[in-house]
């Protein structure tokens, strides 16, 4: 049993208990009366060079409890006054005490495009995510075989939102945009030692072509770690402890924002090789 499978299978059996409540039907029942998904790549490019996506984050397995957030409203419409692109809701409630709940309030409090984090594996979930609003979901490459992988990015993106597709190594990496993904997450933090290694996306970055928006995800502690991301590439950052320990989180993200746009990535930020696989992703 990994950390990842404890997590799928939780995630699992608290979907099974909603599923009992609410059926797939009435959820895409819900899911029509939603305005359509916002285009989540498009405001990640819009915010460049870095966009910043901005997590709403009580607590992780990592670190336990990180923050009381008794209004995920209140703070995701900080993170928008700070120049936020997209705003990340982690929903699972075993050990990041979130939910769907949370993605409501924060739907219904700002336009920006939100992902829901969570450790989706089944299209009820997929589904329950946009009946919630949400445009962009998460897939974790080392929970899923690539076959249905591959599904719940189409079903993902049949349904108007973006798939944010997470790699660990390079080899998850071409999984992921072999399944199609448009949005390739690099996820410093190794899901079986819990170990943050930044330097885990410049090792992977050279694979996702310039036509695919790449996100370096988690160990942002300060400015300074936007901009070295930046330089190793990425499109965008996902930060969620360092913006939920914070006490004043506008402008925690203003700085984020401010180091993404900084003059000097100009002339060092790495461009990532075109290859063929531009070609596909950019039709
Ligand atoms: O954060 C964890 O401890 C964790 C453990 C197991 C699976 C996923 C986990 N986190 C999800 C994330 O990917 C992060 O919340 C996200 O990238 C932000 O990371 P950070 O800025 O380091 O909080």
């Amino acid at each position: 049993m990994t950390i990842l499978s404890d997590l799928v299978d939780g995630a699992l059996a608290d979907m099974a208990r909603r599923q009992e409540q609410v059926s797939l039907d009435d959820l895409k029942e819900r899911a029509r009366r939603q305005p359509s998904a916002r285009d989540a790549v498009a405001a990640l490019r819009a915010a460049g060079p870095v966009a910043v996506i901005s997590e709403i984050k009580r607590a992780s397995p990592s670190k336990g409890h990180l923050a009381d957030i008794a209004s995920p409203a209140q703070l995701a419409s900080a993170y928008e006054a700070g120049g936020a692109a997209c705003i990340s809701v982690l929903t699972e409630e075993r050990q990041f005490h979130g939910s769907l709940a949370d993605l409501d309030e924060v739907r219904a409090a700002t336009s920006l495009p939100i992902l829901r984090k969570d450790f989706i594996v089944h299209p009820y979930q997929v589904h329950e995510a946009r009946a919630h609003g949400a445009d962009l979901v998460l897939l974790i490459v080392a929970a899923l075989e690539q076959t249905v992988l591959t599904s719940l990015v189409e079903r993902v993106h049949s349904l108007g939102m973006t798939a944010l597709v997470e790699a660990h190594s390079r080899l998850e990496a071409l999984r992921a945009l072999d399944a199609g993904a448009r949005v390739v997450g690099v996820n410093a933090r190794d899901l079986t030692t819990f170990t943050v290694d930044r330097a885990n996306f410049a090792q992977i970055v050279d694979v996702i072509p310039e036509g695919v928006v790449a996100v370096a995800e988690s160990g942002v502690r300060s400015a300074q770690d936007v901009l070295a991301y930046a330089q190793d590439g990425a499109d965008a950052v996902l930060i969620g402890e360092a913006l939920v320990r914070d006490g004043n989180p506008r402008d925690a993200v203003a700085q984020m924002v401010a180091a993404g746009a900084h003059p000097t990535l100009a002339s060092s930020r790495k461009v990532r090789v075109r290859s063929a696989r531009d070609h596909h992703h950019s039709r």
